[in-house]
């Protein structure tokens, strides 16, 4: 998961600079996004058809009228398809874009319409379009520059109709403008201020996962995350292989070195750790102050045993600079390996009993002189 900072968030937008870290929050909010643009697009449309009632009271019964009713209806046709796809598909975060221009673009020309065949009326028109921007600035979901594009194309139409159609007075004209500027001005902060405040409180929520499910000393996941998350869901590979790695002789470390330098080596070897393990596929979990645990998923005995005896190696034959720089720490560590491929019955292995045997066979490899793998296949 992507961890975004605050010095990311654009000044202009609220939203994130970094194409990964918007994407990331985008999906994050998905499950809300969705039906609220369903329910605010109903809403609007239902808005929208009622005021047919304000057509039928300006012109009357007639070819006008007509128009403005099929065009409020194409409105609520086109609102109402994004409504139902919004509550009934699971649409990536681009279509609930798309879907939302769409009806807000139809809708807005449709008002145009509205404008230029009730032309006595443009003080009205003016008001009810500062309403709409505020709508399509604040309530319906949708990215800062599309929704500023439509805000400031459908102002500068209506200024241009009431310029040749309406027959204002100059200093309704101004006042006219200043109000659509104002609405502007406004529903722009206003989203700019609300975007960013949903991804500072997004961005606390992920440090707050991240303090939780992470060892502060080596970034790995903690045990915690090991049981609510590891544990609680299960597995659902097949073939399953679980390292236990155990630092040999940590204490004398600590007390010829001291603490900092033991942590230096713990981190150290959580590094290889992280480096040797595949990215989104293996778990790395910090078992105890000196002991990892690596979860490993499709992976068979051999390939299992094949890696902690590369991490064995290569951990031997990496050392640690000390704080002073002046020497370097070496030391090894000793390794449990347990694999299972499916149970009998079909399910998949228990982690809980491939870390059991893991710990088991680990203690067996240090009891058997320490620096080595021990390794065995759960039935
Ligand atoms: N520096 C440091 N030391 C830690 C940390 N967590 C645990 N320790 C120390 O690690 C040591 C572990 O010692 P033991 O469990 O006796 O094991 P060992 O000395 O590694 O011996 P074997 O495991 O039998 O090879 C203890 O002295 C703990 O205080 C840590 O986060 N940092």
């Amino acid at each position: 998961m992507p961890f975004p900072s605050l010095a990311d968030i654009d000044a202009l937008t609220g939203e994130f600079a970094s194409r990964k870290s918007e994407a990331a929050f985008l999906q994050h909010r998905q499950t809300q996004i969705q039906p609220l643009l369903g329910f605010t697009l109903v809403f609007c449309t239902l808005f929208y058809l009622a005021f047919a009632l304000t057509d039928l009271a300006a012109l009357g019964f007639g070819t006008d009228f007509l128009s403005l009713l099929a065009a409020r209806m194409l409105v609520a046709l086109t609102a109402g398809s994004c409504a139902w796809l919004a509550y009934r598909r699971r649409l990536r975060v681009r279509a609930l874009r798309l879907a939302a221009s769409l009806s807000e673009a139809v809708a807005l020309g449709c008002f145009m319409l509205v404008a230029t065949l009730r032309p006595a009326e443009f003080h009205w028109h003016a008001m009810s379009l500062a309403i709409m921007l505020i709508v399509v600035y604040l309530y319906i979901p949708n990215s800062f520059v599309n929704a500023a594009l439509l805000a400031f194309a459908s102002t500068a139409i209506l200024l241009v109709l009431a310029l040749r159609l309406g027959r204002m007075s100059h200093a309704d004209v101004i006042t006219m403008s200043m109000l659509l500027v104002l609405a502007n001005a406004f529903g722009a902060l206003a989203a700019r201020r609300f975007n960013r405040v949903s991804r500072e409180e997004y961005r606390a929520q992920i440090e707050l996962q991240h303090a939780a499910e992470r060892d502060h000393l080596t970034g790995c996941h903690n045990r915690r995350y090991l049981h609510d998350s590891l544990m609680r869901t299960g597995t659902r590979h097949a073939g399953l292989c679980v390292v236990l790695c155990d630092i040999d002789n940590f204490k004398r470390i600590n007390d010829t070195w001291g603490h900092a330098d033991g942590d230096e080596v713990i981190r150290s070897f959580a590094r290889l750790l992280g480096a040797m393990t595949r990215d989104g596929v293996d778990s790395v979990i910090r078992y105890g102050g000196e002991e990892f645990l690596a979860i490993l998923p499709a992976t068979s005995l051999e390939e299992g045993i094949a890696f902690a005896e590369r991490l064995r190696t290569r951990f031997a034959a990496s050392a640690t600079p000390s704080a002073d720089g002046r020497d370097s720490i070496l030391t090894t560590a000793s390794f449990g390996v347990a694999a299972a491929g499916m149970r009998g019955d079909g399910a998949a292995p228990l982690l809980q009993d491939l870390i059991s045997a893991a710990d088991k066979l680990m203690y067996e490899a240090k009891r058997s002189g320490r620096d080595c793998v021990r390794a065995m296949h759960l039935a």
